[in-house]
């Protein structure tokens, strides 16, 4: 039996739900029961811990932590020095980057970020927020806000600076973006000496590999199909460039089989038309994971 382990943090909070399925997808089962901090994985070299996305840099840098799952807005915040191994794009809800905006009341006279000197804006990124208007020359005060700060304008603040994903809470508070500070996707962070060490080093680019063909089979599926074989070029023809379909022989000898794997969002126009241009047994499947 092994002994190795590696220590994995799991993040907290927004994006807890994702990340365990993701893991899901990936292979890997993630039990988070109750109020234990320390979810069970079904994986004996691997010991999960959940941790707030905001201090996963902090204790991966430590080395409390080999590794962890974090936004990028995190780990630039901190400051620290990380290894990041690789990009995961998804949120809460997509499979798509968060925003960090600079947004003011709907009715506010301000434009841009110079219109704010002298004023005071709320945000959870202190540290990113302080820089962007530095690196503007525009004075401000720049105030720590421990959440829900979309209610702070106008009262308790003149604008904010706060992420967003569907904007839909920014719409519920009557908020307007002036301008985006950054935009930000989860990552696979990694502690520098636990990424030299070979064999964590190994387990770790494991996980990115299958976490990432887990992301990639999202939004695509498999087709697969009959043709004869006169009709192959125009099957071809319809079928996206992208990926060269595999087409092999059937037993009938003037008819083939094409397989190929395409946008899920395309599969209702495509299907007609490969149907029409001659193709029988039309059959789309899932995919769990795709590796290029
Ligand atoms: N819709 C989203 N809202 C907020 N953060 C999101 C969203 N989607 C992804 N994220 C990412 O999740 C991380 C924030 O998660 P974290 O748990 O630290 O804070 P939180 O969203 O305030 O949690 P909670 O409000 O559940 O306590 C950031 O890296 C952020 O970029
Ligand atoms: O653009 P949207 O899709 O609306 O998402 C952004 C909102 O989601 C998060 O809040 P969360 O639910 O974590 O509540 P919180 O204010 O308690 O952090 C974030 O802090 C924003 O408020
Ligand atoms: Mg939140």
């Amino acid at each position: 039996m092994s002994t190795h382990k590696l220590r994995l943090g799991i993040p907290k909070g927004s994006l807890q739900d994702a990340t365990i399925a993701l893991f899901q997808r990936a292979g890997w089962n993630i039990y988070a029961n109750g109020r234990s901090y320390f979810p069970t994985i079904d994986d004996k070299e691997i010991e999960c811990m959940l941790i707030r996305a905001q201090e996963m840099a902090r204790y991966v840098e430590k080395g409390v932590l080999d590794a962890g799952l974090t936004g990028i807005d995190w780990v630039v915040e901190s400051g620290l020095e990380v290894e990041s191994v690789t990009s995961l794009v998804y949120s809460k809800q997509s499979r798509q980057r968060v925003k960090w905006v600079l947004a003011v009341p709907e009715d506010s006279p301000y434009q841009k970020a110079e219109d704010l000197a002298g004023k005071v804006i709320a945000t959870e990124l202190v540290e990113v927020a302080k820089k962007y208007f530095a690196g503007k020359n525009v004075p401000v005060k720049v105030e720590f806000s421990w959440g829900a700060t979309e209610v702070k304008p106008p009262m308790l603040a003149d604008a904010i600076v706060e992420v967003t994903e569907t904007g839909s809470s920014l719409r519920a508070n009557r908020l307007r973006i002036i301008d985006t500070i950054m935009e930000s996707e989860t990552r696979l962070i990694a502690n520098k000496g636990a990424y030299a060490d070979s064999w964590k080093k190994n387990k770790i680019d494991s996980l990115a590999l299958m976490l990432n063909a887990a992301i990639d089979a999202q939004g695509q599926v498999g087709l697969m199909l009959n043709v004869e074989k006169s009709n192959l070029d125009a099957i071809l023809g319809i079928l996206p460039a992208l990926n060269s379909p595999t087409v092999s022989q059937l037993s009938n000898s003037t008819w083939c089989a094409v397989n190929t794997i395409l946008e899920e969002g395309v599969v209702r126009e495509v299907v007609p038309r490969l149907k029409a241009a001659g193709a029988t047994g039309i059959v789309e499947y899932p995919l769990n994971k795709v590796v290029l």
